[in-house]
């Protein structure tokens, strides 16, 4: 029986990240595709959000902000708790990507110790944790396999343990079930949403799949580049601990860059 997350959002928990009328233009002129515009939006330590819409409304494009890896074309994206952007940083933000992302060369447990291993980790260390994330996901058996010798479906949950490995305390999954039939899906949500609480993690979930959107407390909806999340459009309350990021030093924050980025 899956677990069904029925907490609801704690305003006063840790702020991760926060979005403020951010925008992501991909191109320029006539092909210029508005994937997100005015986003504001915020991820606390304990949130566990599914973020739907149809193909081509933006779910990935805001993932990839919110986790650093893309920057704004418009607006602001600022982890208020850290100083700069996670980018880097291991245990900070773990994106499990939606297509393939593992590593050809490396054999699967080699693929979810590379980040421990490049956060500064002793070998020994990175590989107990990298099996013990693979057991966690009933895949123990794949760890000396080559990507290309492993299923989509396979791969997808070696994508899992990797974040999960590092112990992030933001998870970003984009279409983290999309190619598991019913029961891996269920298993891949009751891991992440395990993990997300023994880690007091936050946890977003893209997803076109009403059953793993069903199961997180709060849900966002994307349409055409617009992010509706049920809460009013505007900068979120925090914590007495915390800034807004027009407090912060500009390194503390990524801003609009209009221009820098295609
Ligand atoms: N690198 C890029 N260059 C140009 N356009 C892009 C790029 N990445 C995304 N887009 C466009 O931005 C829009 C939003 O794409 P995005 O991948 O964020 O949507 P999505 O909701 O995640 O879609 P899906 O559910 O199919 O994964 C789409 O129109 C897409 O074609």
């Amino acid at each position: 029986m899956p677990v069904l997350d029925t907490r609801g959002p704690r305003p006063t928990a840790e702020l991760l990240v926060e979005c403020v009328a951010a925008a992501r233009v991909h191109g320029r002129g006539p092909a210029a595709v508005h994937a997100v515009h005015g986003a504001h939006c915020a991820v606390r330590r304990g949130d566990r959000i599914a973020l739907t819409g149809p193909s081509g409304s933006g779910k990935s494009t805001l993932l990839h902000l919110m986790s650093g890896l893309d920057r704004p074309t418009g607006g602001i994206v600022a982890w208020p708790t850290w100083t700069g952007s996670p980018l880097g940083r291991p245990g900070l933000v773990g994106v499990v990507f939606q297509g393939q992302s593992l590593l050809p060369d490396l054999d699967v447990l080699e693929n979810v110790a590379l980040p421990l291993l490049l956060g500064g980790a002793p070998d020994a260390a990175a590989c107990l944790q990298a099996g013990s994330a693979l057991a966690t996901l009933g895949i123990g058996e794949l760890a000396s396999k080559l990507p290309g010798e492993i299923s989509g479906g396979q791969a997808q949950r070696v994508a899992v343990a990797r974040v999960l490995a590092s112990g992030p305390a933001l998870i970003l999954a984009d279409e983290p079930t999309g190619r598991l039939d019913r029961a891996a899906a269920d298993r891949v949500v009751d891991v992440l949403v395990e993990a997300a609480d023994a880690l007091d993690a936050g946890l977003v979930i893209g997803t076109h799949d009403e059953a793993v959107a069903d199961r997180m407390a709060v849900r966002w909806q994307m349409v055409d580049g617009h992010v509706c999340t049920g809460r009013p459009a505007a900068v979120p309350d925090r914590g007495p601990s915390e800034q807004a990021p027009s407090q912060q030093a500009p390194s503390e924050q990524v801003r609009s860059d209009r221009g820098s980025r295609s």
